[in-house]
């Protein structure tokens, strides 16, 4: 049964900061364009304005990898991929699973980006039997029945959530059940999951709303500054009904921070 836990702590094993954690990705993102232009090193500053994250800070979460540079030199590319990759358990094969094979689990099914990072889609689920053994991404689709056994035969630790939101928890919960520890939900719905199950959500909408809150605010603020002693029949900026997302942080929800590490898709 699921219940219990939708937030993560703010530190995983061996003292990493989830911050940090979240920050990881951006920097193996700009390593490995540096690593494709074969170039050998690389300063904290050049790193950090690649990644979009304040230099200090690149410094300090290196710190936690043990990654400290060589002074006059930086960091040695190819190490810092090696380690970065290392520290996110990206050296290894994850097969992950797609449920819902809709217009989205499609669009997943067929991104490339998955498999160069490491993430092969070992299996295409779906409740629809008239789906059921047709190719997407030249994958079969398989009926929500064999689910379990596919999770399985198939050592799957990471699934996917990509079926309408009233399907999401009951998906949620046989995923669970048959042994998945991770799940990337896209359905816009808050899924309640036991202790040791990580959930992280993707929704665009939730983007969406933040920019439309900023655009607001901006079309305030080119709102002509009346003369002295008209104020008063003026009408103040409208105000935004921005609501934080689940889960959002004060610092989610302003705008992007002179890091510029606000990430576009927010955690769970
Ligand atoms: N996070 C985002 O940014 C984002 C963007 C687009 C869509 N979505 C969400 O993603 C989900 C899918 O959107 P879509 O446009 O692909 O919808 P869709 O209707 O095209 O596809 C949904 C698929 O889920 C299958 N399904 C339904 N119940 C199921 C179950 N119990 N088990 C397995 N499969 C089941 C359906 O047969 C269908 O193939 C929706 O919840 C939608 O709101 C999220």
């Amino acid at each position: 049964m699921a219940t219990g836990r939708t937030h993560r702590p703010a530190t995983r094993s061996r003292g990493i900061p989830e911050a940090t954690v979240a920050r990881l990705p951006l920097y193996l993102r700009a390593l490995t364009a540096l690593s494709e232009r074969s170039v050998p090193t690389v300063s904290s500053e050049e790193l950090a304005t690649a990644a979009g994250v304040n230099s200090a800070k690149l410094r300090k979460d290196f710190s936690y990898l043990g990654s400290y540079g060589t002074r006059g030199v930086g960091y040695d590319v190819e190490y810092l991929v090696y380690q970065i990759s290392r520290e996110l358990g990206l050296t290894q094969d994850w097969p992950v699973v797609i449920v819902g094979i809709g217009n989205l689990g499609a669009a997943l099914a067929n991104y490339g980006g998955f498999a160069s990072r490491g993430f092969r889609v070992a299996a295409l689920i779906d409740a629809d039997p008239t789906m059921a053994g047709k190719p997407v991404a030249g994958i079969p689709v398989q009926h929500t029945d064999e689910l379990e056994k596919i999770i399985t035969d198939n050592g799957v630790s990471i699934g996917v959530i990509a079926t309408p939101a009233g399907a999401a928890q009951q998906v949620c919960d046989r995923l669970v059940a048959a042994g998945i520890t991770s799940i990337l939900n896209f359905a816009p719905t808050v899924l309640s999951v036991p202790d040791g199950v990580d959930v992280r959500k993707v929704d665009l909408s939730i983007e969406l709303q933040i920019l439309a809150f900023h655009e607001q605010r901006k079309a305030g603020e080119d709102v002509a500054v009346p003369e002295e002693g008209a104020a008063a029949a003026v009408p103040p900026p409208p105000v935004a009904p921005h609501r934080a997302p689940p889960g959002a942080t004060a610092a989610d929800s302003g705008r992007q921070g002179p890091d510029g590490d606000v990430p576009a898709v927010m955690p769970a």
